[in-house]
């Protein structure tokens, strides 16, 4: 069979994508030879992207598994592509350059890239390493610090009482954040708190030197460089720390007006998320109002803040007409893609700092690339000898120093300890173990009798179970619609609890979900879908970007009988409740179920996770941390033991050039 032959039939039985297929016919008109084993290389490269991967490794290939076919069909193709010259013929081959003049493909030492995705890469590295350098600092911003990041004497008093004499020791010294125990006298310490002396004799007796608190390290690691990144699971304090961050770079700021800074997130779930949990922070702040009034609250989106252009590509403020800002700060930074975070970088002026916050071991993002996970891969537990005085000289800690520490690497603080999963919650020991890959773990963390964790093994058949606890769980959500509560409480009630699944088809995926959910709230006569479409209660998420209507791939809403019919309402970025007509609304799904990949950027009190019995490579490590660490206050998950165990040791590997590109800059 001929190769294009091949390339039909894969794409007839869904194997390859539409896009895979016509870039490998591009690729053969151009060479003037459908039929050359480049035909089926580009045809392999736009496959990988599709995954998520930025380029293939052609020294890292595995020739047994080309395009993830079983081995005999791939032995097929390899007849035809040759892999054994893939190099000699991918360097000589007209359609292939090397970035200095545009060609369909790149090759950069064995990595072949489309050209589009080479140079985002190139781009995003440039303007990283441009950034990854310390910046000058005044010389109060030591006190500055110390008092941001003073520990919180009224909270210790008041769990002090409450803590059994037994358990005193060991949690004073997880309050301080103690790491050198020979520094402290901790029975003094029990001591003076026991006989009632101030906040300045405790303090005393825990000298800076001995403790090592994680979130004044990261402030300091991103006050004094250009380009910082704060990665932490979730309730690890990336927002409060951002918040006197911000406190601290508007107290130190020469500007009459104070810096002009940004927050912004990938969508508009986790932008209006970023806006509730960053005015808190800044309202809790022990600053003066001068300094509050100046630190920004209100996020949007990327998207907005580039300036989409409806039915563009292109957005307002790029390379050419950059945006106007001194400080941008990017949450949910784990879901910006390559191409995204190129077009973001590209569009800021020279001078201003970017604060990347995030959490290093979720899903990447659905698009190509991952930038976060590549940017934080050589970030250890120290800092280069220089970074290391510098941090010690702002917080007064002592820090940890490593060897040959990659430049942009200093920049990159990783939070440690969750202030919002108590140490012996369930979700937070259960993604521990997960993010540890240890199925061992996992399983004692199931086994332990957690009261906010609950496994329910569909060995039994528990898949009724499951869509019953959901529908309990929408009760209080639907009983608000029918006493009329108003939209945003609505929408407030809604996000509360919600089904997650891996799959998007299938009765396992959310398609099935869905349509089984709804079965049963219309037994129960909670809704009443009739024979509409659109009917009070049913939600809706938005699958495709719609920059005219302000309203981006993910948004949630719900449909509302209001006084002139039925409308769907959204919660907007800016944190305003809108209603659109139903035949307005782009592209979109019933929302009772989601996909985790959905999930990303918003947590629920209740999350119910349910996971297909048979293996599917979509369930990986991160897909599970994912979804486990979207519950706030409780987590069921249906699923298999063994289909757990697979997944937790699963750990997803995306191919891009720019873990490598950073490390030797
Ligand atoms: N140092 C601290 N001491 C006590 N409580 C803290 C501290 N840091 C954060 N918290 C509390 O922990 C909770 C989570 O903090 P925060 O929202 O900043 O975390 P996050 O990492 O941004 O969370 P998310 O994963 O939701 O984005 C908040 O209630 C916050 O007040």
């Amino acid at each position: 069979m001929a190769i294009s032959e091949k390339l039909n039939a894969l794409y007839k039985r869904k194997a390859i994508r539409a896009i895979d297929r016509q870039f490998s016919q591009f690729i053969g008109e151009q060479l003037g030879d459908v039929e050359s084993p480049m035909v089926g290389w580009a045809a392999l490269v736009s496959f990988e992207l599709g995954k998520g991967n930025v380029c293939v490794d052609l020294a890292a290939l595995d020739s047994a598994r080309l395009f993830d076919l079983m081995p005999a069909e791939s032995a097929e193709l390899a007849i035809l592509m040759t892999p054994e010259n893939v190099l000699a013929l991918v360097s000589g081959s007209p359609v292939v350059g090397y970035g200095s003049e545009p060609t369909p493909m790149v090759l950069s030492g064995s990595r072949l890239y489309l050209y589009r995705y080479w140079a985002a890469e190139c781009l995003v590295t440039n303007e990283i390493t441009a950034r990854a350098t310390e910046l000058p600092l005044p010389m109060t911003l030591r006190g500055v610090l110390d008092d941001l990041f003073l520990p919180d004497m009224a909270l210790l008093r008041q769990f002090y009482s409450t803590w059994e004499d037994s358990e005193k020791a060991e949690k004073l010294v997880d309050f301080f954040d103690i790491n050198d125990l020979t520094q402290v006298d901790v029975d003094g310490l029990k001591t003076a708190l026991d006989f009632g002396a101030t906040d300045t004799q405790v303090l005393s007796l825990v000298p800076e030197t001995s403790r090592l608190n994680w979130q004044k390290v990261a402030a300091a690691v991103a006050l004094s460089y250009r380009f910082a990144v704060i990665s932490g699971g979730p309730g690890t304090g990336k927002t409060t720390t951002v918040a006197k961050l911000l406190a601290a770079i508007v107290s130190s700021s020469d500007k009459p007006n104070g810096p002009e800074i940004k927050l912004v997130a990938p969508t508009g779930k986790a932008a209006n998320r970023l806006t509730e949990s960053i005015g808190k922070a800044v309202a809790a702040l022990p600053v003066s109002n001068e300094v509050r009034d100046k630190i920004p609250t209100q996020a949007s989106t990327i998207h907005r803040l580039l300036g989409a252009i409806p039915n563009r590509v292109e957005f307002r403020h790029h390379a050419g007409n950059r945006l106007h800002l001194d400080v941008l700060v990017v949450d949910e930074a784990s879901m910006v893609d390559l191409p995204m975070m190129a077009r973001l970088l590209a569009a800021l002026p020279q001078h201003a700092r970017v604060i990347l916050l995030g959490d290093r071991d979720q899903l990447a993002s659905v698009e190509a690339g991952a930038v976060l996970g590549d940017i934080c891969l050589h970030a250890g537990s120290g800092f280069s000898a220089d970074r290391a005085r510098t941090l010690a000289s702002l917080t007064g800690f002592r820090l940890p120093q490593e060897d040959s520490v990659p430049a942009v690497s200093d920049g990159v603080c990783l939070l440690r300890k969750s202030y919002r999963f108590h140490a012996k919650s369930g979700v937070g020991q259960l993604a521990y173990a997960i993010n540890a890959g240890e199925t061992r773990w996992v399983d004692r963390v199931l086994r332990q009798g957690f009261g906010d964790i609950a496994l329910h093994d569909l060995d039994g058949d528990v898949y009724g179970e499951a869509i019953a606890i959901t529908v309990n769980g929408y009760r209080n959500y639907l009983a608000a619609l029918s006493e009329g509560a108003d939209n945003r409480t609505l929408l407030r009630h809604f996000s509360n609890i919600r089904l997650l699944c891996a799959l998007s088809d299938g009765p396992f995926g959310v398609k099935g979900l869905n349509v089984a959910i709804e079965k049963a709230l219309a037994k129960k006569g909670l809704i009443a879908p009739g024979e509409e479409i659109f009917y009070p209660g049913r939600p809706i998420m938005v699958a495709q970007n719609d920059h005219g209507l302000g309203l981006y791939n993910g948004d949630i809403g719900i449909v509302v009988k209001q006084e002139e019919g039925l409308r769907v309402v959204f919660e907007m970025a800016d944190g305003s409740v809108k209603a659109f007509l139903p035949s307005r609304l782009p592209e979109h799904q019933t929302a009772y179920a989601m996909t985790i990949h959905k999930s990303q950027g918003s947590e629920f009190s209740h999350t119910i996770l349910v996971l297909p019995p048979t293996p599917t490579p979509v369930m990986t490590r991160e897909l599970i941390y994912t979804g486990v660490t979207r519950a706030k206050d409780r987590l069921d998950v249906y699923a298999t033991r063994t289909s757990l165990a697979r997944a937790v040791k699963r750990k997803t590997q995306r191919f891009s050039g720019l873990a490598d590109a950073l490390r030797v800059h």
